[in-house]
């Protein structure tokens, strides 16, 4: 894991010299300072030496001044090497998340996803900074400190150090027990980032069912569960730094009084005293540095940790080695004897077989969960067949880049997903580089003109987030005019449940029919009124494809759409 982690300084090994060799200078000169003290003490002060106070004074001014630069430059590009760290990281998840496929958010809640990339990386950037230097630093001043006390004098020198291993003892007990903390301290702000996220998108839903007390109770309850392992955290880090405060005064109090009886006993001089004094300071210094890193290090290496599980989670749907890319397909998709799971044992499509023609329109009906939305999410290789093969123009999906394929494909949803942004630029969504003309155009395929037009701010309205400042048919629309701008051969039609006013209806009947024209087109049908001029029409059941036909034949077969179109038929 620790390796792991120094491959993230490679790309900023400059920066990292620049602040080591920075923080080395500073250590060395903070070890050098106290036997200037001294010196000054037992040399200069008997002496009088007026002339030579002063000389010295202004060598110490201007090292105090360098290593004043020196700790600015430890402090400014140490942190820009933590937060650069921590923007590749984050980088490099966001990426990744990005490419995960649809089985990965089946399973992932995103109030956890939002956590690793946001809080956990915060305390990986603070260790990435302090980790290496500090404990370097610490293990340097210590062994210098305590050479030099040695040469000062070696029995006041095993004196200030016979507490130390008792020291090292409560670091890595409290250490070990932070680490847990920690973890699950992590844990638990990740829920609670889960739930406001739920609560807060879900808000209207909540509201309409007037559950806020509901939501703020089970709210609390996750609230009240990171509040208590944060303080319990906390509660073994005050445990912790009390219990190396104590130690560390007791240390300079035994230096004080066995010092004072070596001086009495002229074994040490006053100068080599308060020099002593000093460096039990510089001695305890990194102590505490490193009590403050087992704080710090425990927390970045519970988000390290996090974060390179999210990495390892390798995407199920990747290219084959030999994938090519493909364009201008024609669209003629071809099922065979496909068979395909979400999860476990449980199958949703069995042995299906299936063949559209490039340029037809099929229609998909049947009862709810029968796996019509399934169907239609294999083609873009949302999730891969388990058994059988998908082809369109004779060659098998998994053989095409998954991003040829897609391009190839326009999917419009029956729950239309707006970005926050302005109108044109969610209308790009479907061709980033489209230039005004293009958007225009597509606005006016998808009868989004004489709307546009009535807002003051046309184009460059902005619609709230996910869209929210819009009615159905106008996100329906804005996902049409999408697809006009990328253009596929290939068009999924989720179509919408909720009942649209017959005008509104209308103009997304007749854009549709529009996009259809010249493509391959597949609707995923609940409403049969609409369907009735598909060039054929797909009874997808449980137990697989029941029906196949167009609109009059299916009627004269009086099977199942039969009968689903009497119910409709009946009931409008
Ligand atoms: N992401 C998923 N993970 C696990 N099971 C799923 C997932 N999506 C759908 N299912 C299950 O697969 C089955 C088929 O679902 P699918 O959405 O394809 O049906 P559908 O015919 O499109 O239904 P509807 O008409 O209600 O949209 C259902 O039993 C459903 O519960």
């Amino acid at each position: 894991m620790i390796r792991r982690f120094f491959t993230y300084y490679l790309p900023h090994k400059k920066l990292f010299a620049l602040d080591f060799s920075s923080a080395v200078v500073v250590a060395i000169l903070e070890l050098a300072f106290p036997l200037a003290v001294q010196w000054f003490i037992d040399d200069l002060l008997p002496g009088q030496n007026w002339s030579a106070i002063v000389w010295v004074s202004a060598g110490l001014l201007g090292l105090y001044l360098f290593s004043t630069g020196l700790q600015y430059i430890v402090n400014y590009f140490g942190h820009k090497l933590g937060i650069n760290i921590e923007t590749d990281m984050r980088q490099q998840l966001f990426t990744h998340v990005q490419r995960q496929s649809f089985r990965f958010f089946d399973n992932t809640k995103t109030g956890h996803v939002m956590s690793r990339i946001t809080n956990d990386l915060f305390d990986i950037g603070e260790l990435a900074h302090h980790g290496p230097e500090d404990l370097f630093i610490a293990i340097m001043t210590f062994l210098g400190a305590f050479w030099i006390m040695l040469t000062i004098n070696v029995q006041l020198a095993f004196a200030a150090i016979v507490v130390v291993p008792f020291l090292v003892w409560l670091i890595i007990v409290c250490n070990l027990k932070m680490n847990k903390a920690w973890k699950r301290m992590y844990s638990n702000i990740a829920d609670v980032n889960g739930r406001v996220e739920d609560s807060v998108s879900g808000v209207r839903v909540v509201q309409s069912f007037t559950n806020e007390e509901f939501e703020i109770s089970r709210f609390t309850k996750d609230n009240r569960k990171f509040r208590h392992s944060k303080l319990a955290a906390y509660k073994i880090m005050s445990y912790s730094s009390s219990g190396i405060y104590m130690m560390t005064r007791f240390i300079t109090l035994v230096v004080l009084v066995f010092g004072a009886w070596l001086s009495f006993t002229g074994q040490l001089s006053y100068g080599e005293l308060v020099g002593f004094v000093l460096y039990v300071n510089v001695l305890l210094k990194p102590i505490d540095k490193i009590s403050a890193l087992m704080e710090l290090y425990p927390k970045g290496m519970a988000g390290f940790k996090r974060f390179t599980e999210l990495i390892d989670q390798e995407p199920d749907i990747v290219d084959a080695k030999d994938a090519v890319p493909v364009k201008d397909l024609k669209g003629d998709i071809s099922f065979d004897q496909v068979s395909f799971s979400y999860e476990g044992e449980k199958k949703v499509l069995e042995n299906i077989d299936l063949t559209i023609r490039a340029g037809e329109t099929v229609a998909f009906v049947g009862p709810s969960g029968a796996g019509k939305t399934t169907i239609c999410s294999l083609i873009p290789r949302f999730y891969d067949v388990d058994k059988g093969a998908i082809t369109i123009d004779g060659m098998d999906i998994r053989q095409m880049t998954k991003q040829s394929l897609r391009s190839q494909i326009g999917i419009v949803q029956q729950d239309v997903f707006l970005f926050t942004g302005t109108l044109k630029e969610n209308i790009a969504y479907g061709m980033l580089d489209a230039t005004d003309e293009q958007i225009e155009e597509a606005a006016r395929h998808a009868y989004l003109e004489g709307f546009i037009a009535s807002l003051p701010d046309g184009y460059e309205t902005q619609i709230g987030e996910r869209g929210l400042k819009l009615s159905g048919g106008q996100k329906q629309r804005i996902a049409i005019a999408r697809m006009f701008l990328k253009n596929p051969p290939i068009l999924i039609l989720d179509e919408a449940t909720s009942a649209l006013d017959t005008e509104t209806e209308l103009f997304i009947q007749k854009a549709l029919t529009e996009l259809s024209k010249n493509r391959t087109t597949l609707v995923i049908a609940h409403r049969l009124a609409t369907i009735r001029n598909a060039d054929r029409i797909v009874v997808v059941t449980e137990d697989g494809i029941a029906e196949e036909g167009n609109h009059d034949e299916l009627i004269e077969h009086d099977g199942i759409f039969a009968n689903l179109h009497r119910v409709q038929y009946q009931q409008s």
